[in-house]
């Protein structure tokens, strides 16, 4: 039976450059060998993906912060258990772009839900699973708003929310050093791909 994979998660503000690095950073796994899964929340698996059309779509104050809280518990409950388990056991590496620490920095700190309602939600929905490291890139979210061209229906809700957004994943990576690496998201691509692949260096 082969070795179960990583589960590594991308996290940081719009257009901090999560999707841009995420494929960078399957290829530079894949050059070294290693079979790696990219996807992505919400969505990632047909439930989840239909879930994400009603998350990312309409006016920004389509969903409370508690009804939006429980849709990305539910897209992630299916993601978890329909493509990251089943890849991770097959031996394949998985990179994330957004995860739990997503729900917790937007609908838990910025969206006012609390911290400990979206890991119950998360204990509820996926068992509580969490990666085994997660990238968070930091770069000062009005950079990173300003390059976006099409902000879909979360991105639109105004600079102090995600000023907000950015202060509370700090705070979780400062709290949870041994799973979160920091990356400075400013500076070329390549600069950026190389500090992620730097924070992933003692598992490589
Ligand atoms: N290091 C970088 N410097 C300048 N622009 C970048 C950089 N990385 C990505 N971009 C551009 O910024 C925009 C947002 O990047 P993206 O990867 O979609 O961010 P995110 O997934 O975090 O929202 C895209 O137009 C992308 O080409
Ligand atoms: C996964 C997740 C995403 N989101 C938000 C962040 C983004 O605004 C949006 C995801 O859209 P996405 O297309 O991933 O945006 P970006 O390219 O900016 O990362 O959903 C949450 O609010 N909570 C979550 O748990």
């Amino acid at each position: 039976m082969s070795q179960r994979g990583r589960f590594i998660s991308l996290e940081g503000g719009e257009g901090v450059g999560k999707s841009t690095q995420a494929k960078r950073l399957v290829a530079a796994l894949q050059a070294r060998g290693i079979e790696t899964l990219l996807t992505r929340e919400p969505g990632g698996s047909a439930g989840a993906e239909a879930i994400r059309a009603l998350l990312l779509q309409g006016g920004a104050d389509r969903w409370s912060a508690g009804a939006e809280a429980l849709l990305f518990a539910a897209a992630r409950a299916d993601h978890v258990a329909r493509t990251i388990l089943p890849a991770l056991d097959d031996g394949r590496w998985v990179i994330c772009d957004r995860f739990l620490d997503s729900s917790i920095a937007y609908q838990g700190g910025a969206g006012g839900v609390g911290e400990a309602a979206i890991r119950m939600l998360h204990d509820v929905g996926s068992n509580g699973f969490l990666p085994d490291r997660t990238l968070l890139l930091t770069l000062d979210p009005a950079e990173g708003l300003a390059r976006e061209d099409t902000p879909d229906r979360i991105g639109e809700k105004g600079l102090a929310y995600h000023r907000a957004v950015a202060d509370s994943f700090l705070v979780l990576a400062v709290n949870d050093t041994s799973r979160f690496r920091v990356v400075d998201a400013s500076g070329s691509q390549d600069m950026v791909t190389d500090r992620l692949v730097a924070a992933l260096d003692d598992m490589l």
